[in-house]
């Protein structure tokens, strides 16, 4: 039997004043009924976004300027009846009203009311990714309890991380619960969301946490996602083994590295970006780039196909 060849199509998520444009696909084609994002079939001799900018003028009659394209991410998926390598790039910046071209029904939409279940199943990583933000703040040490919340107090303030994660791998249980007690009332009130490092059991005991991130041994221990839909679901992974294991478990996101070499991790060398860039490519799910990174590195792990950066160092001072 001959593989089916895998189809390349340009998905545009246009936005405009925090909405997204989002179309409903005639009931004949793949898919047929679900809501999409404009886009089509790369055709042979034209570059991704080129393909964007003639599908998203076929289809809604709004223009769009290729440079002005941002990568969103990239997505294999197998429904079985086709293979599809969905390259999701964002515009905001679209001239003109757009209108259904094809007769299809369009609308825009807020991210926070798109609903995986209306869209195709390889949609699900793109919703994610357009929910997460760019720099995940992982909380580092402190020489104490007093210092390690004037220390988060300050880099909520400071450095503004919309996303956080309070990982403390040395404390006992209880040492632990007392600083998620305390850093998920100072994230709430900064407004940043925290996820919670550690065994699944961790929301039920904080239920108010946004999320659970399972280190890899806490991971390998789960053959389903843990946690229910509502909360972010993060998984530290370091190969494609563990990369496949967090895409079976639907995590929201997981963590890759260390690319570079990390005080964090004595010992580890890095993956580098070419290494990255190719553990990118096999992950169903977005990806932080983790180890040894600035903000400097934001571009280059963009480019790698990242969602973005995750660390420490760019909001925390050591003691
Ligand atoms: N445009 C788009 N396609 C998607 C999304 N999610 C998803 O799985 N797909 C799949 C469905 C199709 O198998 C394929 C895209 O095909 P398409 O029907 O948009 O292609 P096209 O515009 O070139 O249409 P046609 O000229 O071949 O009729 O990608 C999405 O959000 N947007
Ligand atoms: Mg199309």
């Amino acid at each position: 039997m001959t593989a089916v060849r895998e189809i390349h199509v340009a998905v545009g998520v246009i936005f405009r004043q925090g909405q997204v444009l989002i179309a409903r696909r005639p009931d004949h084609v793949h898919q047929g009924g679900l809501l999409e994002f404009p886009g089509g079939k790369v055709e042979t001799g034209e570059s991704v976004q080129q393909a964007l900018v003639r599908e998203i003028r076929e289809e809604t009659g709004l223009r769009i300027a290729p440079d002005a394209l941002e990568p969103v991410i990239e997505i294999r998926h197998d429904y079985g009846d086709k293979r599809v390598f969905l390259d999701v790039w964002a515009a905001s910046s679209a001239q003109g009203s757009p209108e259904g071209r094809e007769g299809q029904e369009i609308s825009w939409l807020n991210v926070c009311d798109l609903a995986d279940a209306d869209f195709p199943a390889a949609n699900r990583p793109i919703i994610r990714a357009l929910r997460l933000p760019r720099q995940y703040a992982i909380t580092g040490i402190a020489a104490d309890t007093t210092a390690y919340l004037r220390q988060l107090e300050q880099g909520l303030r400071t450095a503004k991380p919309e996303l956080c994660l309070l990982r403390a791998p040395n404390l006992s249980d209880d040492a632990y619960a007392q600083l998620a007690a305390w850093s998920l009332e100072a994230c709430r009130a900064s407004g940043a969301r925290l996820l919670l490092h550690g065994s699944a059991s961790l929301l039920e005991q904080f239920p108010a946490a946004c999320g659970l991130h399972l280190p890899w041994h806490e991971a390998r221990q789960h053959s389903a996602r843990p946690v229910p839909d509502g909360y972010l679901l993060a998984v530290s992974c370091h190969n494609e083994q563990e990369i496949a294991h967090a895409g079976l478990l639907q995590a929201d996101f997981i963590t890759l590295g260390p690319v570079m070499p990390t005080p964090s991790h004595p010992g580890a060398t890095g993956i580098g970006w070419r290494r990255f860039r190719e553990l990118v490519a096999v992950s169903t799910v977005p990806v932080f780039a983790l180890g040894g990174l600035s903000l400097k590195d934001l571009a280059e792990a963009r480019g790698a196909g990242a969602q973005g950066i995750a660390g420490i160092s760019f909001w925390w001072s050591s003691v």
